[in-house]
């Protein structure tokens, strides 16, 4: 947040006083004016409820009420810090003959009883949760829509966690940038649909990004009319075993949809992978004995060999994925384990992995996966530097950090996708991606977009139970939509 702060600062020294804050108020009326039409059929004489900050948020927030209330809504301001609410707003919304009230208990009743509020109780100046005056309101009972200011108030802007509660919002109108707390979860599932609304700023380069189609259509391989199958790149997965071939299965699954000419496989579940894919070569042994690849993929369905595997897979010049049991495992022998490395590793872990693996690297007891799950952006960023390796961090909102300090959040998520074997699917895609000479952030970002949006294909809409192999099946046709222009 600070390079966009900064950005706004400049900006504003070259326009006239109040010109940005009257961009992003004009912006968020108009939103508002169309969510109440398009429930109440118009703005005259709908009930909207202002919550007042302390800052410019609540500045934004005061100046669209005024709008509202130019419109005939029955507009009520409730200033949570009475001596510091924005005094331009605050003479705008009066002059409209907007209420005013610093009566707590006149706002809450208020607040539950709106078509429609507006949250300006703080914004990207916040820090450190909701104060005791705001946290009634994140409690309280409604029956309008919420509309965020920017950002529902109580979400870090910068990494998207909540510390305490936060206002739920149905609605965000933010203004110049999506901000990453609107992108990573928990801040993400505060947010409701998110609005961008252009106030003229040129956006700085952002730390932390998410794919889009064309983009992730730009990285994807296609093959040339001289590309034989080694040219395309040879993934090879040591995955699964005899017991438990299916973890073999789905992240092989998973590599034949990758882009790779070829997948070769390594463990004791070959005689079930050739069996069900017949085009798949397959080698007795380990990593070390079998032929060329361009990338190897260690960990899903771990088996007795994940050990050995892990070892000669990272002894290896070419990037390989860890995954699941190979998790365990480097988590065991700690970051020293890749230091040797002389191609990119990639970890993808889930949060309960990613605790095993900083016990590994900082020794003493793992944290609690569900702290991590809450600090998705730092835990993947620490374990990135502590390991010198991208990682994939999966869960509600999944993230990619390089440890060069790029971060990209994956966009197209769905909660059908917490399926048993669903990891062993973006394991194989996103080895086969390396094999095809995907850079590991690209990789992994682009197997993760994909991933979501085949789990989204499988769920159908609306969405059902579905199944990891379903998922795989999915990954031609979304593969094929991602480069319909
Ligand atoms: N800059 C621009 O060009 C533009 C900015 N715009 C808008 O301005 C917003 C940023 O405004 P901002 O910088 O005034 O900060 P803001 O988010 O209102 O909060 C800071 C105030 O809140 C307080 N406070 C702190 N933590 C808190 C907490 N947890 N809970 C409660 N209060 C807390 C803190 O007070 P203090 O700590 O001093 O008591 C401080 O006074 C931005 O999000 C966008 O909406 C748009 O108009 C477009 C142009
Ligand atoms: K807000």
């Amino acid at each position: 947040m600070e390079t966009v702060r900064a950005a706004e600062a400049e900006l504003m020294a070259r326009l006239p006083e109040g010109t940005l804050m009257q961009r992003a108020a004009a912006g968020l009326a108009a939103t508002c004016a169309r969510l109440l039409t398009g429930r109440r059929g118009r703005v005259y004489g709908s009930r909207v409820t202002v919550l007042a900050g302390s800052g410019d948020n609540g500045g934004d927030a005061l100046y669209a009420g005024a709008a509202l209330a130019r419109r005939g809504a029955r507009v009520t301001a409730v200033l949570l810090v009475p001596e510091k609410a924005h005094p331009g707003g605050l003479a705008a919304l009066r002059a409209a003959r907007g209420r005013v009230t610093v009566e707590q208990e006149v706002g809450l009743a208020d607040f539950s009883r709106a078509d429609l509020v507006l949250d300006g109780i703080v914004g990207i100046g916040g820090r450190g949760g909701l104060r005791p005056e705001a946290q009634p309101y994140a409690r309280a009972a409604r029956r309008g829509a919420v509309v965020a200011v920017d950002l529902p108030s109580g979400v870090d802007a910068d990494t998207g966690e909540v510390p305490g509660v936060a206002l739920r919002a149905d609605v965000t109108v933010c203004f110049g940038t999506y901000k990453p707390g609107l992108l990573i979860d928990p801040g993400a599932s505060y947010a409701g649909a998110v609005q961008l609304v252009g106030i003229g700023l040129e956006p700085p380069a952002a730390e932390v990004t998410a794919l889009q189609h064309a983009d992730v259509a730009a990285l994807l391989p296609v093959p040339g009319a001289e590309s034989d199958k080694y040219r395309r790149g040879v993934v090879g997965v040591a995955a699964g075993s005899a017991t438990y071939p299916g973890a073999a299965l789905l992240a092989v699954a998973g590599a034949l949809h990758g882009g790779a000419g070829a997948v070769r496989y390594v463990g004791t579940a070959a005689e079930e992978v050739v069996r069900r894919f017949p085009e798949v070569l397959v080698t007795e042994g380990g990593p070390a004995g079998a032929g060329r690849v361009q990338a190897w993929v260690v960990g899903p369905g771990g088996g007795e060999g994940v050990r050995q595997a892990l070892a000669e897979a990272l002894a290896s010049d070419v990037p390989v994925l860890v995954d699941a049991d190979g998790l365990t495992e480097l988590g065991r022998l700690g970051p020293d384990a890749l230091a040797g490395r002389t191609a990119p590793t990639l970890l993808t872990p889930h949060t309960g992995e990613a605790a095993r693996l900083l016990a590994g690297a900082g020794g003493g007891t793992p944290p609690a996966a569900d702290d991590l799950a809450a600090s998705r952006l730092a835990t993947a960023r620490r374990l990135a530097a502590d390991y010198r390796a991208t990682v994939l961090l999966k869960g509600s909102t999944t993230v990619v950090a390089d440890p060069g300090g790029a971060v990209r959040v994956n966009p197209t998520g769905t909660s059908w996708l917490a399926t048993a074997g669903s990891g062993d699917v973006l394991a194989g895609l996103a080895g086969s991606l390396l094999a095809a000479g995907l850079a590991p952030l690209d990789a992994a970002s682009a197997a993760a977009y994909l991933h979501g949006l085949a789990g989204r294909e499988a769920a159908g809409e609306p969405g059902a139970p579905t199944t990891a192999l379903a998922v795989a099946g999915a990954l031609p046709a979304v593969w094929r939509a991602v480069r319909t222009p």
